[in-house]
């Protein structure tokens, strides 16, 4: 399976089953909602009910780490079955963990979530670049090698990220802009490892028309991005978009139909919306 490269991976897995991205977020209001204990037992079943809702029809699914992480051990414990069992069936995992730290320490980081014999070996993990873009690269190397990818915040979502991203740098580009241009210039040695984080829910202001590679864009449903959005924001690089979408999704649960029908309506919008 992972000997293809991570590229060749990601784009048969789109071909076949599309360009959503759907999350597993177990928020605690989740758990509730779905009569499930706050507890990693309610994490297991709510997470087994996703992976029985979304394998074999969405192509990539993103776990949430921080929602396992909030349960120790015994969350990490649960997170780990469910990247295998995924990924054993056929779906590609996007770990959302958003590591950041200096060069070294970040290389430690991508062995827990790249490398394949790591109990949570993932497709790809996402990762930040506010240490300077050159922290992350032992942890690009560490992708290529295995055939993995890693994901980019450059633009993200939240209304809070303005003030940092779009600072102007002494170059006189906006800082989320010099990122992408950055991985622009990496993935020229290896197309589509670096994938880039872009936020759905506003126009983001980046010149994307030398990026070659994925880009994975949350904000779908819950923070108020439509296909439409995402049609618009991204018109000029449509191919690779990864939209996501977490309790838009989620909140269809907890029966399996309705999980599985919420992600593959979604997964038909967006596939019409963006063709
Ligand atoms: O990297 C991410 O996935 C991410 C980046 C970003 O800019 N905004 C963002 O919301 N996310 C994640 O995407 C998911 C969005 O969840 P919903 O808002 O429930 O669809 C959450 O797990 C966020 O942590």
């Amino acid at each position: 399976m992972s000997h293809r490269s991570w590229s060749d991976r990601l784009r048969a897995a789109v071909s076949a089953r599309g360009r959503l991205c759907v999350g597993i977020d177990p928020h605690p209001a989740l758990l509730e909602a779905w009569e499930l204990p706050r507890s990693a037992d309610g994490l297991e079943v709510f997470a087994e009910l996703c992976v029985e809702a979304f394998v074999g029809e969405v192509a990539i699914v993103k776990p949430q780490v921080a929602f396992f992480e909030a349960y120790g051990s015994a969350g990490y414990a649960v997170l780990e079955r469910t990247v295998s069992v995924l990924r054993h069936a056929g779906t590609l995992v996007i770990a959302d963990a958003k590591r950041g730290d200096i060069g070294t320490t970040m290389d430690a980081y991508a062995q827990a979530w790249i490398e394949p014999e790591s109990p949570l070996s993932s497709d790809a993990v996402t990762v930040s670049p506010y240490l300077g873009f050159d922290s992350l690269n032992e942890t690009v190397e560490r992708a290529v090698r295995h055939h993995r990818g890693v994901f980019v915040l450059a633009r993200t979502s939240n209304a809070e990220g303005a003030t940092l991203q779009q600072a102007t740098a002494s170059d006189g580009r906006s800082v989320a802009q010099s990122i992408v241009d950055a991985a622009v210039v990496r993935n020229r040695v290896d197309r589509d490892t670096v994938g880039l984080v872009v936020g759905a829910t506003r126009d983001h202001g980046l010149d994307l028309s030398d990026y070659v590679g994925p880009i994975l864009a949350p904000g779908l449903g819950a923070q108020g991005a439509t296909v439409a959005d995402l049609a618009d924001i991204f018109r000029d690089c449509r191919e690779l978009v990864l939209p996501n979408s977490s309790r838009g999704v989620l909140a269809a649960g907890p029966s399996v139909t309705a999980l599985r029908d919420a992600a593959t309506r979604l997964r038909d919008e967006i596939e019409a919306g963006l063709a």
